[in-house]
């Protein structure tokens, strides 16, 4: 059994004149524990839709969705989203924007304290713990979102773009901690992109959705090795991951 299965999934929304709009339309993809899955495709394909889905935000409209063997009808505690903006209560200091999850969980403020020690290193912000995020960079900021994310433990991290504001040089140091800290949480990931490098760099699999209604067009193998450093970027197995991920995309536009 798969981890998170969807067995031909469809969203439909309405728009203000109440026409559908189908964002999603027999959409397959069994996910294993602890893989990292990159999702790419045309902007407007449903993306997004699958993860809000995936994160039991949304209904789905039909097939069927599965996480950890159980129907999602709703948010699970095993899973956490992270976003593009990085939805940090600005009244909240960074230790207690982490803290925050395990605080409504009712975990005692020991403990609570320890977790958040351990995941402020983990994401490199050591000496950061009592600033507000408005004292802090783009790149700070997104640290303190996957440490929140991951406060709770969860066992599926659902990443919505979350480098997609951040300057070049910090998205790749990002991308370079976010698979040291998934491989340290052994977690699973599902994490959109529009960066087709950024796709074949993080994961184990690149999943390319067609324009909208996004059906699944292609999942592509990344066969590099582990752990993967920046060096890979100018291999010829990398341009070659690239050039054919890029003219699938470009052939559905
Ligand atoms: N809440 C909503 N109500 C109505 N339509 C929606 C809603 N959410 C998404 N849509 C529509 O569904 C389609 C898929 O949107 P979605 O955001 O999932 O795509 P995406 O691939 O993530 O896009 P992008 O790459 O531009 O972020 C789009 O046409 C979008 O306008």
């Amino acid at each position: 059994m798969a981890f998170l299965e969807a067995s031909k999934v469809s969203k439909s929304y309405r728009d203000k004149e109440n026409r559908e709009i189908v964002a999603l339309s027999d959409f397959t993809l069994s996910v294993q524990e602890r893989e990292f899955i990159t999702i790419i495709g045309p902007s407007g394909c449903g993306k997004s839709s699958f993860l809000f889905l995936a994160a039991g935000l949304e209904p789905l409209t039909s097939g069927v969705l599965e996480f950890h063997g159980e129907p999602v009808t709703g948010p699970d505690p095993l899973s956490a989203m992270v976003f593009q903006e990085y939805l940090l209560f600005p009244w909240k200091t960074v230790q207690q924007n982490i803290e925050f999850g395990p605080e409504l969980r009712h975990v005692p403020p020991d403990q609570r304290r320890e977790v958040s020690g351990n995941l402020i290193k983990m994401v490199g912000l050591e000496g950061f713990e009592k600033r507000y995020p408005h004292e802090l960079s783009g790149g700070m900021q997104q640290r303190v979102s996957i440490a929140r994310a991951l406060a709770n433990n969860p066992k599926l991290i659902l990443m919505d773009e979350p480098f997609g504001a951040l300057d070049a040089l910090t998205r790749e140091t990002l991308q370079v901690e976010l698979l040291k800290i998934w491989q340290q949480a052994k977690c699973t990931v599902l994490f959109v992109t529009h960066s087709i490098s950024e796709a074949v760099y993080l994961a184990d699999r690149v999943v390319v959705v067609s324009k909208r209604p996004g059906t699944i067009k292609e999942v592509v193998d990344i066969d590099l090795p582990r752990p993967r450093d920046r060096e890979m970027f100018t291999s010829p197995r990398f341009i070659e991951y690239e050039r054919y991920l890029k003219a699938m995309i470009l052939d559905d536009i």
